[in-house]
């Protein structure tokens, strides 16, 4: 199996914080990671050291074969992701959007085929401004799919989606992942890690505690159910107290 995205002994601090900590993961070729955990145990320190964004202590990244702070500019043309906010002008179509998108690349996808998958085929010739908080998520989704990318990283998956747009995005990323996209995602909810992820990594302060398949997380914890398991590795010493 070809290796996407590896990971060894990622280590990094904030002055006397340690946010992560001889990190190890794997991703490979077509595979949909999900990294998981509480508030502030480290997973967007990760995606940033990971990209390239961050510089870490010590370790090792790479993705396709590249180091990303040394191959920026042609791991950029390979890789997509979801930003939470974007800088972009206020009076701004969709379509203008995706297009001046489109130009930053070499290779792009459709715009409409993508803004079909994830139900904004009627926003085309809205202002950006004008979209809904989850209408702009799957927007930055849409954005991030743009190059074409070979992996994408995507933070906080469906925060902000209502129940039908978080189907259809997983619906979308499904067809995708069919095609060899390797996906990357963080997310707070433990449906969509179920039903999405091929393997799951849970980080508490900045240590992996858990890696393997949301089945096996299951079975080896004393729960019946994925979050409850989930609840069970991040905060074992809360959960027998707790009535509901
Ligand atoms: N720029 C920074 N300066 C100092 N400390 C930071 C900085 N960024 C993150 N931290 C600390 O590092 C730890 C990991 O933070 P990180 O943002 O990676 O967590 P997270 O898992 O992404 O959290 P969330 O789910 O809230 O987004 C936290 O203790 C956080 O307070």
């Amino acid at each position: 199996m070809e290796v996407t995205i590896k990971v060894e002994n990622l280590t990094k601090s904030y002055h006397d914080v340690k946010a992560v900590e001889k990190i190890n993961i794997t991703v490979y070729r077509g595979e949909v990671f999900g990294l998981l955990g509480a508030n502030g145990a480290g997973k967007s320190t990760t995606i940033e050291c990971i990209l390239g964004t961050k510089k870490y202590d010590s370790g090792a990244v790479s993705v396709l074969g590249m180091e990303p702070q040394r191959h920026r500019k042609k791991l950029f043309e390979k890789v997509g992701v979801q930003f939470q906010e974007a800088n972009y002008q206020d009076k701004i179509t969709v379509e203008e959007l995706c297009k001046v998108t489109q130009s930053l690349y070499k290779t792009t996808s459709e715009y409409m085929d993508l803004l079909g998958k994830f139900g904004l085929l009627d926003k085309v010739k809205s202002q950006v401004s004008e979209l809904s908080g989850g209408q702009k998520q799957r927007l930055f989704i849409v954005l991030a799919l743009l190059p074409a990318p070979e992996v994408v990283f995507l933070d906080e998956l469906t925060t902000g989606l209502d129940a039908r747009a978080r189907r259809d995005v997983w619906k979308g990323l499904s067809d995708l992942k069919a095609k060899g996209l390797t996906i990357f995602l963080t997310s707070h909810f433990m449906d969509e890690i179920e039903t999405l992820c091929d393997k799951i990594c849970i980080l508490k302060k900045g240590k992996i505690i858990f890696m393997g398949t949301a089945k096996e997380a299951i079975e080896s914890s004393p729960y019946e159910k994925f979050e409850d398991a989930y609840l069970w590795y991040t905060d074992e010493e809360d959960l027998e107290n707790e009535s509901i």
